[in-house]
């Protein structure tokens, strides 16, 4: 097959199972943890590899912000013939005892654009079970806690997430919206989950997210510095590899 447009990519340099991540950055902190790793290509928000951890291929690659450009590398690997698809990310936990902790989601509120072009918003945007499962024992197996509630992605960050100059010369109701989610029971609000859940049921694929929290709403707290980058580029690595490498030895 020809490369494709963005990604840069054909069906021989990818495996069956990618992961996702927004931040280019960070893709390069996942590979230092993979033997083997080949650079498939740099083009524009999109950084992708694929090497091996304890011994099964993966494919790595950075989406940026938002779900446009999630969906623009789903559609990609999907021609290449990924099978498996997880976000590898950050979320704004809602909860406080949340911090520092996983969410590993059933599924997520869909607020966002980008999927409502491909399917009416009634279509759920759900995770798969079995992976769920499988990325849940991966945290405990690292020590880890985790969360397995609905999350919420949004596509504004500064008109939704975070107050601005502008959302507060517009008078934007940031903080009571986010309030109204916590009435729900949401835990948390990212800005690609939705679309990489959608898209992987419409594809008929498998997809789950795997989000630590690193920032409360409001900034009310964060992790700083060392825990911050720990919890962000490590446990949340490990937690994401090792569950494939689970999910891959129970399938052999
Ligand atoms: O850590 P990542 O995957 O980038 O995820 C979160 O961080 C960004 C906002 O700061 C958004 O992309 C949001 O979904
Ligand atoms: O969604 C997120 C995740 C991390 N940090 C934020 O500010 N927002």
């Amino acid at each position: 097959m020809e490369k494709t447009l963005y990604l840069k990519s054909t069906d021989k340099d990818i495996s069956k199972y990618v992961v996702f991540s927004g931040d280019p950055r960070r893709v390069e902190k996942i590979i230092s943890f993979m033997d083997d790793v080949k650079e498939i290509a740099v083009s524009r928000e999109f950084h992708s590899y694929t090497g091996f951890y304890k011994g099964v291929k993966i494919t790595i690659s950075s989406t940026g912000i938002g779900g446009p450009s999630a969906a623009i590398a789903m559609e990609e690997m999907y021609e290449c013939g990924m099978e498996v698809a997880v976000r590898l990310g950050t979320v704004m936990g809602l909860r406080d005892d949340l911090l520092g902790k996983f969410i590993i989601p059933v599924g997520a509120m869909r607020e966002d654009g980008t999927t409502s072009t491909y399917v009416d918003k009634s279509y759920p945007a759900v995770a798969d079970f079995e992976l769920i499962e499988y990325m849940n024992k991966s945290a405990e197996n690292n020590g880890f806690g985790y969360d397995n509630s609905i999350i919420c992605s949004y596509d504004g960050f500064y008109s939704q997430m975070r107050e601005s100059r502008l959302s507060k010369k517009l008078e934007m109701s940031i903080v009571e919206d986010i309030q109204e989610l916590k009435k729900f029971n949401i835990g948390g609000i990212d800005m690609e989950s939705s679309t990489i859940l959608t898209l992987s049921r419409l594809m008929g694929i498998k997809g789950c997210v795997v989000t630590m929290t690193t920032v409360l709403e409001n900034l009310k707290n964060y992790l700083k510095g060392g825990n911050r980058q720990k919890a962000e580029e490590e446990d949340l690595v490990r937690v994401v590899l090792d569950g494939i490498v689970l999910y891959d030895t129970a399938k052999k």
